[in-house]
Parts: C-alpha cells; structure tokens; sequence
C-alpha cells in the first residue's frame, strides 16, 4: 500500500542526511518539506526562534507536546546540555515509529525519551513515571484545542515553577486563541509574541512564549 508523508520524510532523511549529525537532518527536512512535500514541522524560520529561546532558559527539564516526525525535537536536543531530561508526547503511533528513526539518524536517541500517548492522559503521570518535578520549558505544537486544557493541568499537576517557559507553535495558524486570551489575560503568566510564517509558507503565523509567575 502507498506509504505516508512522515515515511517519505523518514526515507529523504535517511537519503540525504549524515548519521550522527543533527543540522543535516533538520537541512534535509527543510529540503524534503520545500521542494517535495509541505510537512506540519514548525520549520527553519520557527525553528530558529525555537532555537533562540531554548538556548536562553538552558532548561534541565524539557517536555514537547505532539512530536510528529521529530523535526523539533531534534531543534531543542541538539542544544541541549548532558543531563537534560527531555520528554516528548505524541498520540499517533505511526508518527512515534518515524520519529523515533529520524531521532537515532540524528544520533540524539539517548537525549529525549519519546512516549506514545495522549497529553491529557501522561501529563498527570510526569511525576510518578519519569521522576519529574517541574518542567523549565514546555514546546506547546500538538493539537491547537488542547493548548488550553494542558497549560490548566500543569498548573493543577504543580508541574509549573516560577520562571517555567512555555512556547505554543501556530497560535495564529491553524490558531489557538482560546490559550492566546487565557495566557495573555492572567496575571500568572508574562507573555511575548514572536511573529513569523507557517512553516514553508508566506501564511502569517507566530510562537507564544509566556513565562509562569507562580
Ligand atoms: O498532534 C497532533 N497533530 C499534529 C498537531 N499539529 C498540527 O495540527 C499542526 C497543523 C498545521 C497546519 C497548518 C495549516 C494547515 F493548512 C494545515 C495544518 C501546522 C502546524 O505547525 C501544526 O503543528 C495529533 C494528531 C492526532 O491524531 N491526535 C492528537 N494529536
Ligand atoms: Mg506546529
């Protein structure tokens, strides 16, 4: 049967890309993305602001909401110090198969633990399954309609502390503004907005970042 986008992009990776170096599978990603197939990967001009802001809060605990094809996670791990705890979520199990592959490519395997799962059903777990406390940075780009009801449950779960960074991908396209008007109408959260593109496109789209007060 005909195979799907996330393993076409698995397969130009693996063409294109050198094991063990993480900037050729984001170069090759990029490459497939604009020339083959346009792909939901926030992408270079997001993925540079990604960038900007992980290496600013130089997080010892990192949770990713929605993987996908492990095009952000290989962004954020790459950066990250030894040591890092880094967890990643995704709920289509095809995805965690391709994501998983393109993370080794990357030599990054040992830095992010993927789990399969829905948000709402492994955030109450952090805690007891990996060890988690808090969590220093949170890249909010699964589902647009659950950005509001999980930013909640880390605040119900005390998963959040006092200068805990959360960056929401797409709050203008395809939107979230449910969360926009929560973060941005709370007194516990200091928000910036960063506008930019859908990725490979000329759509107008930005990131979030909001910083908990406590
Ligand atoms: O995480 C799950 N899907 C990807 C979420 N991400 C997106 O939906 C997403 C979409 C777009 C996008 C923008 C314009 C357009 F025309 C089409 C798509 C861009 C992005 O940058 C995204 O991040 C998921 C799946 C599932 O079946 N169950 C639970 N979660
Ligand atoms: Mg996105």
């Amino acid at each position: 049967t005909r195979s799907t986008r996330p393993q076409r992009m698995l397969k130009a990776v693996q063409k294109n890309a050198t094991k063990g170096n993480p900037e050729s599978v984001i170069s090759a990603i990029d490459y497939f993305c604009k020339h083959s197939e346009w792909a939901m990967n926030v992408g270079d001009e997001k993925g540079s602001i990604l960038d900007s802001v992980v290496t600013e809060v130089n997080p010892s605990t990192v949770l990713e909401l929605g993987t996908y094809c492990g095009y952000s996670t290989v962004r954020i791990a790459r950066l990250l110090s030894p040591g890092t705890k880094f967890i990643t979520l995704e709920f289509n199990p095809a995805n965690v198969t391709v994501a998983r592959q393109i993370i080794a490519h990357a030599g990054l395997q040992d830095k992010v633990t993927v789990v399969e799962g829905s948000s709402g059903d492994l955030i109450p777990q952090m805690k007891e399954r990996f060890g988690i406390t808090t969590f220093d940075f949170i890249f909010l780009d699964h589902w647009k309609d659950r950005y509001l009801p999980d930013i909640k449950l880390f605040e119900e779960c005390g998963l959040l502390r006092k200068g805990s960074v959360l960056l929401a991908d797409n709050v203008i396209c395809p939107g979230a503004p449910e969360y926009l008007e929560y973060v941005r109408n709370s007194p516990r959260y200091e928000n910036r907005y960063y506008p930019a593109h859908l990725e490979y496109t000329k759509v107008e789209d930005g990131l979030e970042k909001s910083v908990f007060l406590g």
